[in-house]
């Protein structure tokens, strides 16, 4: 497929030849002076615009791009992909995170896209069960510990897909006016790590009585969320009994054999997720539902589900490539790795609440489309440019940091995202402008920066000493996107989440490879079983008397000589 995709992709061929002759000639300082270029270089969808007058490219590269996705059917695979079909082959698994916030009677779309009933279904008897136990757990009555204390106390055991995204949402919500009011008495801690350190953080001032603990886990063998579990779990007995669990733990899982093995009732404390749903696509799954719905209560989480579906719906519906806000980003995605070779990308959002946005994205993105095959198993389509290294930070902090590279060193086009109005303003009396404005001022100035630069003659017309004109010298033509919205709400913390899973999902049907499985990580977590496997045997072995076991030969010798260090630091000393 692959080596026919790209001899058929006419527009892939055109995309290679007007990258290397054309937009290789002309500066992004040039093309910002086309007015008419950064009129049409935009898309609005409500309150929110996304302006790609700052990519590199002109209405020629945006033509072929379009060609490009037409001739990877991206229409169609969207479809597939909104219909249920099994688009992640590897697994024989559909793929429908877009049916979690789908409401109820959204089968009145056109049968192209249309949404499997059952699933919907399925979806919202969830939904409903969630909405109910959070009720239940905040009214403090309804659902108490074993003691009948208020569970005022959340811990969300979970790794991966199973915490990046909910803690993303939880971070993002901590400072909203309405979310943080319905939190008030609350506290929601995530523990993620295997290392004991983590679930000493987690606990740090909780007590058994009041916290509620949910694990949650897709496949409900991950090894650091059941060991987190057990750990928990222990913490809990301990404190209160066997009994205790039924009220302190529930799960979230695909797997109730396994959460019924490890002692939780699937009746009572199990709430259910489906194999079309991916990990790092499952927050508006249970996975993310159950803890932020008993943080924020389900009202908020409503919100948040509506402002995905908002970005769902215009994403299937927008055949206009041109108006379609995850199609361009994808599209750009592409455009900047492909064929302008840049194998990085920063996601800078200009809000500290958006603090774990990145992390999130990088699973999203990297555990997506970092593949070494195409979706058939064949040679990738552009074996250099799948699978972008993303980064980021919420500015002004990052300005701090890495910009410095950004701006003279390498090019990393960067995402920014900016709001309207504050979650929190602060208006001092005696300065300039608000805070906020303060913030944001950032916001604008930055992708000028980068894209403009400054040169050598106006650094000289300036009066800057000649020996220091060439470390002033900015190179600008840096491309960047900048997203802006009204206010981090629930409903705009829903659309930015679509907004990035669809991106991903576009560039990995344009690459054609599986966005949607992940055999990359697989061989670390067997190599640890077997060392997880020695280290147990060596330590039942190993006593003062007969001093440490040496490795078994099974391992190389620098794997063998870090183990005995590990197990006996003198075994290394004169090395
Ligand atoms: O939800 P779980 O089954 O515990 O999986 C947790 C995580 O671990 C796996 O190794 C995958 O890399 C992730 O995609 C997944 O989200």
């Amino acid at each position: 497929m692959a080596s026919s995709a790209r001899a058929s992709s006419k527009a892939w061929s055109k995309l290679k030849k007007h990258a290397m002759e054309e937009i290789s000639e002309v500066h992004l300082a040039e093309l910002l002076r086309d007015e008419r270029r950064c009129a049409a270089f935009r898309a609005t969808l409500g309150d929110l615009v996304y302006d790609y007058a700052r990519q590199r490219a002109t209405p020629e590269t945006l033509s072929l791009l379009v060609q490009l996705a037409d001739e990877h059917g991206l229409a169609q695979k969207i479809e597939k992909m909104f219909r249920g079909e099994p688009i992640n082959l590897t697994e024989d698994r559909a793929v429908l995170h877009v049916a979690l916030r789908a409401p109820r009677d959204e089968t009145v779309w056109p049968k192209q896209v249309r949404l499997p009933e059952t699933a919907l279904a399925q979806v919202h008897a969830v939904l409903a069960d969630i909405e109910r136990f959070s009720g239940r757990v905040r009214s403090g009555r309804d659902w108490t510990g074993a003691t009948g204390k208020p569970l005022t106390d959340v811990v969300s055991i979970g790794i991966g897909g199973s915490y990046l995204g909910p803690e993303f949402v939880y971070e993002a919500l901590r400072t909203d006016p309405r979310a943080s009011a319905a939190a008030k008495g609350r506290r929601l801690r995530f523990l993620a790590n295997v290392d004991p350190i983590d679930v000493h953080r987690a606990l740090e001032g909780l007590c058994p009585e009041t916290t509620l603990v949910v694990v949650v886990s897709k496949t409900f063998t991950t090894a650091e969320t059941m060991l987190n579990a057990r750990t928990l779990k222990h913490w809990i007995v301990s404190a209160l009994g066997d009994a205790a669990v039924s009220k302190h733990m529930v799960a979230v899982s695909t797997n109730t054999e396994a959460v019924s093995a490890f002692g939780i009732d699937p009746q009572q404390g199990m709430f259910r997720f489906w194999d079309w749903v991916g990990g790092r696509f499952s927050v508006c799954s249970a996975v993310g539902l159950v803890p932020l719905s008993l943080q924020y209560g389900f009202d908020v989480m409503r919100e948040f589900l509506q402002g995905a579906h908002e970005i769902d719906k215009h994403f299937a519906m927008e055949r206009d490539w041109r108006k379609n806000i995850p199609v361009l980003m994808g599209l750009f995605g592409v455009w900047n790795a492909s064929f302008l070779g840049h194998d990085t990308r920063a996601l800078l959002p200009y809000s500290q609440a958006l603090l774990r946005f990145a992390p999130h994205i990088q699973q999203v993105d990297m555990e997506s489309n970092g593949k070494g095959v195409d979706i058939h198993g064949g040679p990738l389509l552009d074996p250099n440019a799948t699978g972008v290294v993303n980064f980021g930070e919420p500015g002004t902090n990052g300005q701090h940091s890495f910009y410095q590279l950004m701006h003279q060193g390498r090019v990393v086009p960067a995402d920014f995202i900016g709001f309207r109005r504050s979650q929190a303003p602060i208006e001092l009396e005696g300065e300039v402008v608000s805070n906020h404005d303060e913030l944001m001022s950032n916001f604008f100035a930055q992708p000028d920066a980068l894209a403009i630069g400054k040169t050598r003659e106006e650094l000289l017309a300036e009066g800057v000493p000649p020996e220091l004109v060439n470390h002033k010298t900015f190179p600008g033509n840096r491309p960047s996107s900048s997203l802006l919205c009204d206010c981090l709400d629930a409903r705009t913390v829903g659309r930015l989440l679509a907004l990035y899973e669809h991106r991903t999902a576009v560039e990995g049907f344009i690459w054609n490879l599986n966005s949607f499985d992940q055999w990359g990580v697989e061989l670390g977590k067997i190599l640890a079983k077997r060392v997880r496997n020695e280290m147990a045997q060596r330590r039942k072995t190993t006593t003062k008397e007969q001093g440490v076991r040496t490795s078994a030969a099974e391992w190389n010798a620098s794997t063998r000589f870090l183990l005995d260090s590990y197990f006996d630091p003198m075994s290394s000393a004169g090395h």
